[in-house]
C-alpha cells in the first residue's frame, strides 16, 4: 500500500513532465540539432552552476545548516531579482547578460599573465563565443534575440556589430602574445577551431558544443581539485550538486509549464531555458570570478596543469615563469 502511494504521485509527475515535452516537441519549429543543443545546455552544461554550493563550501561559507541556508536564500533572491529586472527592461538585460556572459566565458579559457594579459585573453575567448555565434548566424540569432526581448533587437545589434573591431585588436594582439610567450599557442589555436565549428553548426548547437564541453569541463576540473585540496568528499559534493540541479530543473519546468497561450512553443522554450540561465549566471560570477577566482587563484611559478590542453602552466616560457612575491597570477577558474 504504501509503496503504490508512493508510485501513484511519481507516474503522475512523470506522465505530467512526458505530455509537457512531447506538446513541445510537436509544436517547435527548431530543428534536431538546435534542439539536442538545448537539451545540452540543460542537462550537461547548467549543472556546472549546482556546483557552486561546493564552491560556498571551499570559501568557507557553508559550514554549518544556517549558513548554507543563508547562501541558497541569496542565491535564489539574486536569481528572482535577475528575472524581474529582465522583464522590465529586457533590452538592457539582454546586452548585460552578453556583456557579463563575454566576461565570465573568457575569464573561464584564460591562462593568466598580467592585467592587459588577461584582459586580451578574455576579450579574445568570451568575444569569440558570443558575438562569433551571433555574427556566423545573424538571421538564426536574430529570431532568439527578438524572443528574448519580446520584439525590437536594434540596440542589440548595434553593439554587436561593433564588438569584431574591438574582438579582432585583441586577436591580434594575442597573436603577437603567443609568439613571444609558447603556452599560448594551444589556447590561440582553441579559438580558431571554435570559430570553425560555431561557423559550421546551427548557433543553439555550436554554443552547446562550447558550454558543455569546454567551458564545463574546465570549470569542473577547477572547483574539482581546490576542493579535494580542502579534503572536501566527492560525495557530499556530487549530492549537494545533484540537488542544486534537480531543483533549477524542476523550475524550469514549472516555468515550462505555465506557457502563456499568447506566445509560441519556440518563444517560450527559449525564453524560459535563456532568462534561467541568466537569472542563474549573475550569483554563478559573482561567486566564481568575483571571490573563488581571489581567494585560490594558483600561485605564479606552482604547476598548474589546463584541461583540455592539459599543459603545465610551468612550461610557459619566458621570464614571466620566474616567481614573484608570490603574487596570484593564474585565473582560469573558469
Ligand atoms: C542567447 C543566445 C546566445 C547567448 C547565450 C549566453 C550569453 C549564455 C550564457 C551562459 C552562461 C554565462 C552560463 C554560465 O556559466 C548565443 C549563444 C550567443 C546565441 C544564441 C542565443
Ligand atoms: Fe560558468
Amino acid at each position: 500500500m504504501a509503496i503504490f502511494a508512493r508510485i501513484v504521485p511519481t507516474r503522475a509527475g512523470c506522465v505530467m513532465i512526458v505530455e509537457t515535452l512531447t506538446s513541445f516537441l510537436d509544436a517547435t519549429s527548431l530543428g534536431w540539432a538546435s534542439l539536442l543543443g538545448l537539451a545540452a545546455i540543460i542537462f550537461v552544461g547548467l549543472p556546472h552552476g549546482a556546483f557552486d554550493g561546493a564552491v560556498a563550501m571551499a570559501l568557507g561559507w557553508a559550514g554549518k545548516p544556517w549558513m548554507m541556508l543563508a547562501f541558497i536564500m541569496g542565491y535564489v533572491t539574486m536569481a528572482a531579482l535577475v528575472v524581474i529586472f529582465w522583464l522590465a527592461f529586457p533590452d538592457l538585460a539582454l546586452l548585460a547578460f552578453l556583456g557579463i556572459s563575454l566576461v565570465h566565458f573568457g575569464l573561464g579559457d584564460a591562462i593568466g599573465g598580467t592585467a592587459t594579459e588577461q584582459a586580451i585573453q578574455t576579450i579574445a575567448h568570451g568575444g569569440m563565443v558570443i558575438v562569433g555565434i551571433s555574427l556566423f548566424h545573424k538571421a538564426e540569432v536574430d529570431i532568439i534575440y527578438s524572443y528574448l526581448t519580446g520584439g525590437d533587437t536594434t540596440i542589440i545589434w548595434v553593439c554587436v556589430e561593433q564588438a569584431p573591431f574591438v574582438i579582432g585588436l585583441a586577436l591580434c594582439i594575442y597573436l603577437a602574445m603567443a609568439i613571444a610567450r609558447p603556452a599560448l599557442r594551444p589556447r590561440l589555436f582553441e579559438i580558431a577551431c571554435l570559430g570553425f565549428i560555431f561557423y559550421m553548426l546551427p548557433p543553439l548547437a555550436g554554443f552547446a558544443f562550447y558550454f558543455c564541453m569546454v567551458h564545463t569541463p574546465r570549470h569542473l576540473f577547477r572547483i574539482w581539485r581546490q576542493l579535494s585540496r580542502q579534503n572536501f568528499s566527492p560525495r557530499s559534493m556530487l549530492i549537494m550538486a545533484a540537488g542544486f540541479s534537480c531543483a533549477s530543473w524542476l523550475a524550469g519546468g514549472i516555468a515550462l509549464w505555465m506557457s502563456p497561450p499568447s506566445m509560441s512553443a519556440d518563444a517560450h522554450l527559449l525564453r524560459v531555458v535563456f532568462i534561467g540561465l541568466a537569472a542563474l549566471t549573475v550569483p554563478h560570477m559573482i561567486l566564481v570570478d568575483g571571490l573563488f577566482r581571489r581567494h585560490h587563484a594558483p600561485i605564479q611559478g606552482t604547476t598548474d596543469t589546463m584541461p583540455i590542453t592539459d599543459i603545465p602552466f610551468k612550461s610557459d616560457s619566458g621570464q614571466d615563469n620566474k616567481p614573484q612575491d608570490n603574487k596570484p597570477q593564474g585565473h582560469n577558474n573558469a
